[in-house]
């Protein structure tokens, strides 16, 4: 016998799919117990593929989140439709999380309609059930006709509500085999991409409407210097006019941005941390094709 063989369990993908802001990231950190996707209250905060990664004693869900899945022609959107289908294509399961507070849309018609001709298992959570003012009988009327038979789970990822026989259909839902990560990694992301992540949220966190968008995160140069990992970090717009923004009066919103990333950042990595921030600007970089396959792809 060899001793290496990792143990069988339910183990697979998960690709979870949603229009935005519907609590794909709060659900993965609820249910890894990291904070390991952007969770803020703005939409398309998703551009990687983040993992997260659930061990239970019968079980390995490895979770995918995807980008909000956009009903619009304009290319960027088209984009984070692409990588959500890419997520898709990838997955044992797909979890389509639904959020109740807002009314049903054209957004929901194009999922289920990509949703009907996927092969794999679709399962349907309806999120934010804890808040006073929402559709849930009206989602649930939808869900049984467009899907007869479906079991509908409702929950709060935010209040942790219902979390538990979502789980638990999922896992049998997933097929039997060796593990496929050791059980004490719960991301695959690499440092880079981490800080990356921690620097867009605080950045987007610091802003207002427009430019969130408009903003991107390059991870220039990374080095251990001595006990000290050294980072330069070019946080990068789409215009001159975006700079004086981000900057702030008299640096302050970029001093803001360092220190809630560095407190961030002090909480996942083992060493200090020095930051090199730099703010850039990549003419129009959301209608080139070439720079936006270099960013959008994990
Ligand atoms: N009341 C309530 N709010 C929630 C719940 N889940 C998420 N939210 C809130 O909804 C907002 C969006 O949540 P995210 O987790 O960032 O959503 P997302 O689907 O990952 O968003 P994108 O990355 O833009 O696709 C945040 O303000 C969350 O706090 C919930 O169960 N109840």
């Amino acid at each position: 016998m060899d001793s290496f063989t990792p143990q069988a369990k339910h183990v697979g993908f998960i690709a979870l799919i949603g229009r935005p802001s519907t609590g794909k990231s709060t659900f993965i950190n609820r249910v890894v117990g990291h904070n390991l996707a952007i969770v803020a209250a703005l939409p398309q905060s998703t551009r990687q593929r983040v993992r997260g990664i659930l061990n239970t004693t019968d079980a390995q869900l490895i979770f995918t989140d995807t980008p909000g899945i956009h009903s619009s022609e304009k290319r960027f959107n088209r984009h984070l439709l692409n990588q959500a289908k890419l997520g898709m294509e990838e997955a044992d399961v797909i979890l389509y999380l639904v959020d109740v507070t807002r009314k049903i849309a054209e957004e929901e018609m194009a999922i289920a309609t990509l949703l009907k001709s996927v092969s794999q298992p679709v399962v349907i959570a309806l999120n934010k059930t804890d808040k006073a003012k929402n559709f849930t009988v009206d989602y649930m009327l939808f869900f049984n006709k467009l899907f007869p038979n479906k079991e509908i789970f409702k929950i709060s990822a935010k209040e942790n509500m219902g979390i538990h026989p979502l789980l638990h259909h999922l896992t049998s839902l997933l097929p039997v085999g060796p593990m496929l990560y050791p059980e004490d990694i719960y991301t695959d992301q690499e440092p880079s991409l981490r800080i990356a992540e921690i620097l867009r949220k605080h950045a987007i966190l610091s802003l207002k409407e427009e430019i969130p968008h408009a903003l991107y995160v390059k991870i220039e140069d990374l080095q251990m210097k001595g006990a000290r990992l050294w980072v330069r970090v070019a946080l990068v717009v789409e215009r001159e006019s975006q700079k004086p923004i981000l900057i702030g009066k008299g640096a302050s919103n970029l001093r803001k941005i360092r220190i809630a990333s560095l407190k961030e950042l002090s909480t996942v990595f083992p060493y200090k941390i020095d930051l090199d921030i730099q703010i850039k600007v990549d003419k129009d970089w959301r209608s080139n094709e070439h720079r936006l396959s270099q960013i959008l792809t994990p």
